[in-house]
């Protein structure tokens, strides 16, 4: 843990949908786990819907959407694990303007945290093979804490690790459970236009302003600085 420095302001970024187009690895992996199952795949959509609040909320999902009834979650969970390993940042790719914006956030002084419900032991390969790792100051994964994202505990965590105040953080994400804990947090969140939204749409995201880049957030926090004062 760092001295508190109350003044560092701080970027908490969300990983499947934000930073990385992920869906193609896990679509891969839950077809395969699907064939294990003797079940026919999903559609792309349906899958890209069931993301962003874990795996195993995923899985149960994927399970009943496939009316498969023969297998506990565990069960199912431990074969779609055994396939996300070898798909894990090998189908997808780096969203555009996440390079560029994620510089630009550095050199504006930020510190960045990575906070995504991805398990840590996937989620910290993923960063590496992508490239991103070199960028972050911490990164906190789905099962990092007891409490994942919509609660407030992996955002204060993150801030905790790098030294800075909660009052001086923003959150990025794609979901519903990132302006969740973002609110449950009392921080400013801004939603990518290009990541996984969920069957609700964009719309249903009660956001603080929609970006269409890492890049463009970068520009809009270098003026002014969007503080929020509880
Ligand atoms: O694993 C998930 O469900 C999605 O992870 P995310 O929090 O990086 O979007
Ligand atoms: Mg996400």
């Amino acid at each position: 843990m760092e001295q508190i420095n109350t003044s560092q302001r701080s970027v908490l970024i969300d990983l499947d949908g934000t930073l990385i187009d992920t869906a193609p690895d896990i679509f891969e992996a839950v077809s395969r786990m699907l064939n294990d199952l003797k079940a026919e795949a999903l559609p792309y959509q349906t899958v890209c819907d069931f993301i962003g609040k874990g795996v195993p909320n995923l899985v149960h999902r994927v399970l009943i959407a496939a009316k498969i009834t023969t297998i506990p979650d565990a069960d199912a969970c431990a074969i779609f694990y055994r396939h996300y390993r070898e798909t894990n940042g090998h189908f997808g790719f780096v969203f555009p303007g996440v390079h560029e914006g994620l510089i630009a956030m550095k050199e504006a002084g930020f510190r960045l945290g990575c906070v995504t419900n991805k398990p840590f032991a996937l989620a910290e390969p993923l960063l590496q093979i992508a490239g991103l790792d070199g960028y972050f100051d911490v990164l906190v994964g789905g099962d990092s804490l007891p409490f994942m994202k919509p609660a407030p505990e992996p955002l204060y965590h993150a801030c905790e690790v790098m030294g800075t105040l909660p009052e001086r953080a923003v959150m990025v994400g794609d979901s519903e459970s990132d302006v969740a804990s973002a609110r449950a947090a009392s921080m400013p969140v801004y939603i990518v236009n290009y990541g996984y939204p969920g069957p609700a749409g964009l719309s249903a995201l009660k956001c603080d302003g929609f970006i269409d880049s890492l890049l463009e957030l970068a520009q809009q926090l270098s003026v002014p600085a969007p503080v929020c004062e509880t």
